[in-house]
């Protein structure tokens, strides 16, 4: 659970340099106060009335070390001064000494903190993604770090500032007339005393707020992910309709519990504020009146408590914005405070030193697994691949067979039993140089924004245009490469040529091929791919099995032919294990699903 001191230790690295520009804001602050009093002072020296002992005291060393005569004019002209000093002297140091300072700060957290996000995003397991789609953790992202930026120098050269300046008008009125000050006091403990308690309870609304607009911009993610889904099943009106039910609730939310909350607490601060400055202004002309205070005392009174009551105004906004980024804050931390995932690698980049290198034997020795604890996904698994085998792993859907596959990357690790490669535990392994020496072509494969040839190295960028040529040639992507006017320099993904489902996996292949993985993994597309594409795709992999250890999910049964062992797995267990001819043999589940497909079926 995320608190009010995430808030604050977000900053904690620029925390010097914090104190002293917020210090120096507080100060530059008070200083200004110098003006209402000196112009008070420069009443009574016109009016022949006696100025306060240290103005008076001033004037005389000043009248001292300069040898002219202490009269009106010089006392005015030593006032005027100090008005030039808190002025037109003070400007320019203030800005470089704190607003300088509070947008440094800011951005650097930012610039900091956006990277261990980024951090976090590459280390958080990938059940993580499972549960929360890209909308909601990018908006949370960005909510959280935009808040944070623009906040602390509301708060820091603001906010703070302004409550010390009050503190300063205070401590003037109190020497000048208690009875003011005391009223004054009274004044602002009771105006804070409420607004703190309404905005506890409007940060809760907020809170609130910040979920539901969540959960609306989540799915209008989903919409634009899943655009061809909504539109092929015609249910835009229907989602349209769960959206504006979505905006509606929000809206109720910020229209009839945060914002009515923000106008009746300022409409009652604004009439206390104004009934307060009533009373001083006919407090302080009593006390003139009957001659306890002078006309300047008068006039700095009257000007400083006004200062100070129309400072409410601004301290209350900041406080209300606070308010209001206070639960998106809150939000990006507790995102921050997921826990990473066992199965983060190290995000130091490893010399080509600490690499690996496998004969590609795998052992699975009593291996279980299961999501949830109750529901049993892989039981007892015991399996060995001799290097440069390949094995099919065939089920029906559910048996777990991406499963298997993530527990071999170590995405998950197992509830009991051990996978061994060339015989050494892989928890012993560091995950990401043992991962660096397997490979997977996905069912879909990610193409990023960038070209041909940047996709392609993805994961080997050392390697070389002959090497890339050549793993084009196996995959068969070069007749893709060859319909594209700019070759493999041809952009793609976002922005650039749309490949098809076929061109995917061959690119996906010759990426694989490019990082020359120990352990390839193979999940073979279900999607029914058209004849060129499959008959290009399996000569691929014709010409890839045999030359590593091979791991395929196979659909079709004309690449489980090649495979030197077939798996057949069933409910998380193996129940078959054989060549095609040897499984054909006997009656069993692979049989089965063989008929099933020779009769037009799906394998899976
Ligand atoms: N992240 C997850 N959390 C919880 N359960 C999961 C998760 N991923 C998969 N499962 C469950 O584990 C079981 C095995 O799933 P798995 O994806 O390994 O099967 P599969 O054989 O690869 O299926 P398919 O051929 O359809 O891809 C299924 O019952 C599935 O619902």
């Amino acid at each position: 659970m995320a608190t009010f001191k995430d808030i604050v230790n977000y900053y904690r690295p620029y925390h010097t340099i914090a104190i002293f520009s917020i210090a120096a804001a507080s100060i530059f602050e008070i200083v200004e106060l110098v003006v209402p009093y000196a112009i008070g002072q420069i009443l009574n020296v016109l009016s022949r009335q006696p100025v306060d002992k240290p103005v008076e005291s001033a004037i005389a060393l000043f009248a001292q070390v300069s040898g002219l005569p202490q009269n009106q004019l010089f006392s005015v002209g030593v006032l005027l001064g100090l008005i030039f000093v808190a002025t037109v002297v003070r400007a320019p140091i203030q800005l470089w000494t704190t607003w300088w300072f509070h947008w440094d700060i800011a951005l650097r957290s930012r610039r900091d903190r956006a990277r261990t996000t980024i951090e976090k995003i590459l280390t958080l397991p990938l059940e993580f993604y499972d549960e929360n789609n890209p909308g909601r953790i990018a908006g949370r992202v960005a909510r959280g770090l935009e808040n944070h930026t623009w906040t602390y120098p509301e708060i820091a050269g603001q906010l703070i500032p302004k409550l010390i300046r009050v503190l300063g008008i205070f401590v003037i009125i109190l020497l000048i007339e208690w009875r003011i000050a005391l009223l004054f006091l009274v004044s602002f403990v009771v105006i804070l005393g409420i607004s703190l308690k309404d905005l506890k309870q409007l940060t809760e609304q907020e809170r609130k707020l910040d979920k539901y607009m969540e959960n609306t911009q989540s799915r209008t993610s989903e919409l634009v992910t899943n655009i061809k889904t909504v539109k092929a099943f015609a249910t835009e009106a229907q989602e349209l309709k769960r959206q504006r039910q979505r905006l509606n609730r929000e809206f109720k939310v910020v229209e009839y519990r945060i914002h009515l909350g923000y106008i009746k607490l300022a409409t009652w601060q604004k009439t206390i504020v104004q009934f307060c400055v009533f009373v001083v202004l006919g407090l302080t002309l009593t006390a003139t009146l009957s001659g306890e205070i002078s006309l300047g005392h008068f006039v700095t009174t009257l000007t400083i408590s006004n200062m100070a009551y129309a400072e409410m105004e601004p301290i209350n906004n900041l406080a209300e914005i606070f308010a209001r980024r206070y639960a998106s804050m809150l939000r990006f931390h507790e995102l921050m405070q997921e826990p990473t995932g066992s199965d983060a690698a190290s995000l130091a980049v490893s010399s080509s030193a600490d690499t690996y290198s496998f004969t590609g034997k795998l052992e699975l020795v009593n291996v279980s697994f299961a999501y949830e604890p109750e529901l049993p996904v892989l039981q007892d698994i015991n399996l060995l691949i001799e290097p440069n085998q390949t094995v099919a792993l065939v089920g029906r859907s559910g048996s777990g067979k991406s499963t298997l596959v993530k527990l071999l990357f170590r995405y998950f690790e197992p509830s009991s039993g051990q996978i061994l490669i060339d015989g050494q535990d892989i928890r012993s392994l560091d995950v990401a140089n043992y991962r660096r020496r397997l490979a997977i072509v996905h069912q879909e494969v990610d193409v990023f924004n960038g070209t041909l040839l940047d996709n392609l190295t993805y994961g080997n960028r050392q390697a070389t245009f002959a090497q890339v040529q050549e793993a084009c040639r196996i995959a068969r992507v070069d007749e893709v490469i060859g319909q594209l006017s700019d070759g493999y320099y041809t952009v793609v993904g976002e922005r650039g040529v749309r490949l098809s489902g076929g061109q995917r996996q061959r690119l996906g292949i010759a990426r694989s091929l490019l990082v020359n993985p120990d352990v390839l993994i193979f999940d073979e597309a279900t999607s029914s791919l058209d004849y060129e594409s499959e008959r290009s795709i399996q000569l691929a992999m014709r010409s890839i099995l045999g030359t590593r250890t091979t791991i395929i999910i196979a659909h079709r049964l004309s690449t489980v032919r090649e495979a030197d062992k077939i798996v057949v797995l069933d409910r998380g267990k193996i129940v078959e294990v054989g060549s095609h001819a040897e499984l054909l043999r006997h009656p069993g589940i692979y049989r089965r699903l063989h008929s099933l497909q020779e009769t037009g079926e799906l394998l899976s």
